[in-house]
């Protein structure tokens, strides 16, 4: 014998574009973002006895995702992905959790003439931002954000020695080395008891999405490096101190190689140690660094 022991279902790679157009000045804005939709309930049967009846189709959610996009904001991301799980746990009664994710696609607004043009944008970067939403009937609303594939490179000001060594360790110490990652980072919010809480704090997911995101450059830019994961440690302080409703923050860092390479048999050209200049960028294999960072004591209550 056996049992369905978990399920959910629903649609993916929902593409979908906003825009807003200002009939006063003539300035538009757009959004550009992926949607996926879950949805988890008494929804067994669809399984186990090819009972439909409970299924509100994947179209249906596709549909509903376009039609809370039209009648709803879609900004900030936090704000519409909350809209979008509520909507489903609170108009379906056996639907009991709705998990939805969105992504953010970069579009800029283009400099043409020296001024900022009001209807034509650009990709400046393949950097996304990022929000997963849960909502769970009675439970409130889980919100986390993030950003994903920001690639930053130093060319000095990272170091990597005192590391463990025996009879397995190869890599020599550095007191200075390139460091570059693709940052992916998220900020998990404290519960939301109601859609109406959300609400309520709407200007800080933009701030805190923009403090994120200055905190990591900045930190990555300023700190003499020890490592990847000192490093990430205190972007994920900052961004603790900086967003008090933010309960926890997770960095997934890959240590993106770059080896030296030994030119003196060619000529005795000096390229290693201090002379080194030309790099060998390595697409793989890569380190990979993780770390959650929460704050000490008692957990915060919105
Ligand atoms: O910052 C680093 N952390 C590591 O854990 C590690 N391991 C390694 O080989 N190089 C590095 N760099």
């Amino acid at each position: 014998m056996s049992e369905l022991s978990y399920a959910r279902y629903g649609k993916d790679n929902i593409r979908l574009y906003k825009v807003h157009k200002d009939p006063s000045t003539g300035i538009q804005s757009v959004v550009e973002m992926t949607v996926c939709i879950l949805l988890e309930g008494d929804i067994d049967t669809s399984y186990t006895a090819a009972d439909n009846s409970v299924v509100v189709a994947t179209d249906t959610q596709k549909q509903t995702c376009y039609i809370l996009a039209k009648q709803n904001p879609v900004t900030p991301p936090e704000l519409f992905a909350a809209i979008v799980s509520d909507h489903f746990v609170q108009t379906y009664s056996h639907i009991h959790a709705a998990h939805v994710k969105v992504i953010v696609h970069k579009w800029s607004r283009m400099t043409v003439e020296g001024k900022p043009h009001p209807h034509s944008f650009f990709r400046d970067g393949e950097e996304t931002r990022l929000v997963e939403a849960v909502a769970r009937e009675g439970k409130g609303i889980s919100l986390k954000s993030g950003i994903k594939d920001l690639l930053v490179l130093k060319s000095t000001g990272s170091a990597f020695y005192g590391f463990h060594r025996d009879e397995y360790t190869q890599l020599p110490e550095t007191w200075d080395r390139i460091l570059s990652t693709s940052v992916e980072a998220h900020w998990q919010w404290s519960l939301f008891p109601t859609l109406a809480d959300v609400k309520k704090e709407i200007p800080k997911f933009d701030q805190a999405f923009v403090d994120a995101r200055t905190i990591t450059m900045e930190t990555f830019a300023k700190d003499n490096s020890a490592s990847v994961q000192n490093t990430m440690y205190k972007m994920s302080e900052q961004i603790l101190a900086k967003a008090p409703l933010v309960e926890a923050v997770s960095y997934s860092l890959p240590n993106k190689h770059y080896f030296e390479i030994n030119l003196s048999w060619h000529k005795g050209l000096k390229n290693t140690g201090k002379d080194a200049e030309v790099f060998a960028p390595q697409s793989n294999p890569n380190g990979l660094i993780e770390c959650t960072v929460t704050r000490k004591g008692p957990k915060s209550k919105l």
